[in-house]
């Protein structure tokens, strides 16, 4: 495949496919720029200093990590002079960032998660990073935590960044999902793949499978039956992956299949699951939908919820379809029974 780089790709999006607004281009970039720091100051780990806590909890009380300080502060500089946005709104930060006004404002609103998988940063797991994109409201110049309560139905544009041996940008502007790889000598994000598809069959599941006793029966369910295997009402056997970074769980079943599960539990149920809406299961719902998987609460698809506060947290079932519909399947006898 001759050597595309992402400049190129989105300016073809742009002019051949009238696809891609030119302010939006700009955003894409610039994210793009801002998981190119990232990356290098990853890269340095324990050399950088990065490491280890930052000593400050979030908004959500977790303990943040030194890089998922780095990496919101990254992106909030990368992103507040380009004219490309309204404000931005991040896992780390209570509310939404405005732009300063002595810059200009765009159409779009950024909505991210710095740093994906913050307990696997200092033993050198794969982390990550990942955006959703919305539009400004019309008329809208200050825009605050409301505006940025759209259903996942309404991003213009979604992605991840995985940290990993290679890094690699995983994009969709709405039609298809697309893999770029970032070329450390030319330092540009290069096309690797087009279209990824997501198998509808899996023989593979990730879940965090310490939290067992407090699922809810139709999980217990499912996943009773993928571990019972051959000698089981599936007659197959499967095999079970966890890394723990949404963003490598989800990439490797963006690119082999497989379903990713953080459902509802007993210890999460007050807060309404662990997994955040707005910046990890929306932007995660449309790629894995636009590589033709499903992405479900286990009762509700996850891009037409309608979003109630910009930290809420939801249960997250996605990735091949036919195990995701079986996984729906298994909660609506549930609901029905009782
Ligand atoms: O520690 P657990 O329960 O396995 O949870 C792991 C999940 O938590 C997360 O780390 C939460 O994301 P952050 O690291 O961005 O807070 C996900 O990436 C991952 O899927
Ligand atoms: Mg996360
Ligand atoms: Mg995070």
């Amino acid at each position: 495949m001759k050597a595309v780089a992402l400049t190129r790709f989105l300016i073809e999006a742009q002019r051949e496919r009238g696809q891609l607004a030119p302010d939006l281009r700009l955003l894409i970039e610039i994210v793009a720029r801002a998981c190119k720091s990232i990356s290098h100051a990853i890269g340095k780990g324990e050399l950088g200093g990065v490491l280890g806590s930052a000593g400050s909890t979030n908004v959500q009380g977790e303990a943040q990590k030194k890089l998922d300080v780095l990496s919101n502060e990254i992106f909030l500089d990368a992103n507040e002079w380009g004219g490309h946005l309204a404000a931005l709104a991040s896992e780390e930060m209570d509310d939404p960032h405005l732009i300063p006004h002595r810059y200009p404002k765009g159409n779009y609103l950024l909505v991210f998660d710095p740093l994906d998988g913050s307990s696997n940063i200092d033993v050198n797991v794969s982390v990550g990073t990942i955006f959703s994109v919305l539009r400004c409201p019309e008329g809208i110049t200050e825009p605050n935590a409301e505006h940025f309560l759209q259903p996942g139905v309404k991003q213009v544009a979604a992605g991840y960044t995985v940290y990993g041996p290679s890094t690699l940008l995983i994009l969709t502007l709405g039609d298809g999902v697309h893999q770029f790889t970032l070329d450390r000598e030319l330092g540009s994000f290069v096309l690797t793949k087009r279209n990824l598809r997501i198998a509808e069959d899996t023989s593979e599941f990730a879940i965090n499978m310490s939290n067992q006793r407090h699922w809810e029966p139709p999980v217990q369910r499912y996943i009773d039956e993928l571990v019972a295997g051959k000698t089981g009402p599936r007659e197959r056997d499967f095999n079970m992956r966890w890394v723990a970074s949404m963003v490598a769980d989800v990439h490797r079943i963006m690119t082999r299949g497989g379903i990713f599960m953080y459902p509802l539990d007993a210890k999460t149920r007050d807060k309404g699951g662990k997994l955040r809406l707005m910046y990890e299961a929306n932007p995660m719902a449309m790629l894995v939908e636009q590589a033709g998987g499903a992405a479900s609460t286990g009762r509700q698809r996850i891009l037409d919820l309608a979003p109630a506060a910009l930290h809420q947290r939801v249960p997250v079932i996605l990735g091949s379809r036919n195990e995701v519909e079986r996984v729906v399947s298994y909660h609506r006898s549930y609901d029905q029974q009782s």
